[in-house]
């Protein structure tokens, strides 16, 4: 299967980080990263109802049906029947239109997941959803060639008055005279924000022999240099030199605004203003006020600040060039937007983290998938942990030792936190909302690295402290087929695969334990699948591991212990 690796640059993370694509993570659904120990993960669809309220690409909407899901297309919600509906839904996948609030969020009684269709997630409540637990997922760069072509479109479309010229003769009027334009070569092309949109944006117009010139803060000027553009020292040198000023930012509250009254004021009367980031992004009244003045050239508007925006002054100008936010709407870029959404939010519906998620760890860099792989280990042992402790304290260490102590390991952290909590907390528990609630109950996470490891490739260790006595599990992914492996529980060394229902055991170590435990099992019609034993020096102390095909009643681990010799005998759940 094909596995893509790209460089992304996050839009509010606002650093540059790899990630990686494609279809091939998971069993069904791709683009996701399987997280929960296999066990935990749902597999089924059916009945899992996912709600489509914008325009999706076909193939988008074909392959969550044909993925099992109950697939509603509902194009013409208002948000009124939006607040309505949502309740019916587990999964929701919007573009830009449809604004997920807060309130909406409050009636998403089952909703889980959340996919944009595209780049911009400034129209969901992300807060309200990450509270929630409802893990959001965009599909970035599936429209950024869209989005830079369009651009470069107004561009010429402002600076030759194409669509003037083209209404004027669809008047049967040759007007050759009155649609002089300007050309764009040697002219400085001022780029607000460049990430992706930003840097299509700067090749086609180097292309086009225009000096390019970005302000940035997230983007080295290094980057800059290497892709020919020129760092700008600030946005006023981009107000005061450039002749068209492009804005390529995420809408968030510091970009608000962002080009006011105060920066059109600075820019020359020849200079025009193109803005398919987002609108707001350009105070559209200062805007309209420059342009009718005279003190800018132009300007090319494809998104505005109230959209649908039918009735905009703007509209009125013959300086203007509009399109009614058409930045991603081209077949190739919908196509992708959307199978990547769909892909999203299946994977996340299932349990997984989806690659593209924005409020979730994504492991990130060298050897991202292998850390993915580690996470459902990290949470039996977070499970087990807790299982074995009388009085649990109040900090988790988790300790990563050999190849797995070089990667990127937030998602296994949160993993570590989502298996210790789940017997503690009544919420479900995911990877969006597990953060919040180990701080909510105080716990304190601590990581260390050991990058040498000497018994295994790559050990995991979970260690909890500050209640009674430490308790310590240590686990790690053994074969080609990366099967977990619990190694040393409660300081005993042992190795046993983890399942759903485990016995654990203390024990004097004396010939016919074992044994014992054997018959005491039998009587009851417990059977044992496997078996591990952990000793410490010889003649003193063992422990035993070992998985059973059902529950274990109190009454028989009260058996177990009225025999001489066993001081503990306990009886856990991993799944
Ligand atoms: N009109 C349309 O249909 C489309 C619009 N968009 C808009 O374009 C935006 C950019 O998309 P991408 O380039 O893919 O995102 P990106 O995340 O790759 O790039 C955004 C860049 O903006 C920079 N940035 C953030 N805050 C800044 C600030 N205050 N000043 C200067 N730079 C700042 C970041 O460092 C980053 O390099 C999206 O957030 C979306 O709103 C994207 C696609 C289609
Ligand atoms: O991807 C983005 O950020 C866009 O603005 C595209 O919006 P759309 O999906 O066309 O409503």
């Amino acid at each position: 299967m094909r596995v893509l690796r790209r460089l992304r640059h996050h839009r509010h993370h606002r650093r540059h980080r790899a990630r990686a694509g494609g279809s091939g993570l998971s069993r069904g659904a791709g683009q996701g990263r399987r997280c929960g120990p296999e066990s935990l993960l749902e597999e089924r669809s059916e009945g899992v109802k996912v709600l489509v309220t914008e325009k999706l690409a076909d193939v988008a909407v074909d392959f969550l049906r044909k993925e099992g899901f109950e697939v509603d297309t509902l194009y013409d919600l208002s948000p009124q029947e939006l607040l309505e509906r949502i309740g019916e839904y587990d999964g929701l996948i919007v573009r830009s239109a449809t604004k997920v609030t807060a309130e909406v969020i409050e009636r998403a009684g089952r909703l889980k997941a959340i996919g944009r269709a595209g780049i911009g997630v400034d129209n969901i409540d992300l807060e309200a959803a990450s509270r929630r637990g409802i893990l959001v997922a965009n599909a970035p760069e599936s429209n950024t060639v869209a989005a830079g072509e369009h651009t470069l479109g107004m561009m010429l479309a402002v600076a030759r008055r194409i669509p003037h010229a083209d209404a004027s003769l669809r008047e049967r009027q040759w007007r050759r005279s009155a649609f002089k334009g300007v050309e764009v070569a040697g002219k400085t092309l001022g780029l607000i924000g460049i990430g992706h949109v930003g840097s299509i944006v700067a090749r086609g117009a180097l292309g086009m022999r225009m000096r390019v010139l970005a302000y940035d803060p997230y983007v080295a000027a290094e980057r800059m240099r290497d892709m020919n553009v020129e760092p700008a020292e600030s946005l006023e040198q981009i107000y005061r030199e450039a002749d068209f000023i492009s804005l390529h930012v995420p809408k968030t509250p510091q970009t608000v605004g962002l080009v006011d009254e105060k920066a059109i004021s600075m820019m020359k009367p020849t200079a025009y203003i193109i803005n398919v980031a987002r609108g707001g992004i350009v105070d559209e009244k200062a805007l309209y006020r420059a342009l009718k003045e005279g003190r800018i050239a132009g300007a090319a508007i494809d998104v505005f600040e109230d959209e649908p925006a039918t009735d905009s002054p703007l509209f009125d100008l013959p300086n203007v060039v509009v399109t009614p936010h058409l930045g991603a709407s081209t077949v190739e870029a919908q196509d992708r937007a959307g199978v990547t959404a769909a892909e999203q939010v299946a994977a996340a519906l299932r349990g997984g983290v989806p690659v593209n998620a924005i409020n979730a760890p994504v492991p990130v860099g060298e050897g991202a998938e292998s850390v993915a792989q580690f996470a459902g280990l990290c949470e039996i042992l977070g499970r087990l942990l807790y299982q074995l402790t009388d009085r649990p304290g109040n900090i988790l260490k988790v300790e990563y030792r050999g190849e797995i102590a070089d990667r990127d390991t937030r998602l296994l952290d949160v993993a570590a936190q989502k298996g210790l909590l789940t017997n503690m907390v009544h919420e479900p528990l995911n990877y969006v909302n597990t953060p919040a609630l180990t701080r909510e109950r105080g716990l304190r996470v601590e990581t260390s690295r050991i990058p040498e490891s000497s018994d295994y490739t790559s050990l995991i260790t979970l260690r909890l402290e500050g209640g009674a006595g430490e308790s310590v599990v240590s686990g790690t992914l053994i074969g080609p087929k990366m099967e977990p492996r619990l190694v040393e529980i409660q300081g005993y060394t042992m190795d046993i695969i983890p399942e759903k229902h485990m016995l654990f055991i203390l024990n004097e170590d004396v010939p016919g334990m074992i044994g014992r435990v054997g018959t005491i099992l039998g009587n009851h019609g417990i059977n044992i699948g496997n078996m591990a034993v952990g000793r410490g020096a010889p003649g003193t102390r063992a422990a035993m591991a070992i998985t059973v095909d059902e529950p274990v009643p109190e009454a028989v681990l009260q058996e177990i212990l009225k025999i001489p010799g066993f001081r503990d005998a306990r009886f856990v759940t991993l799944s």
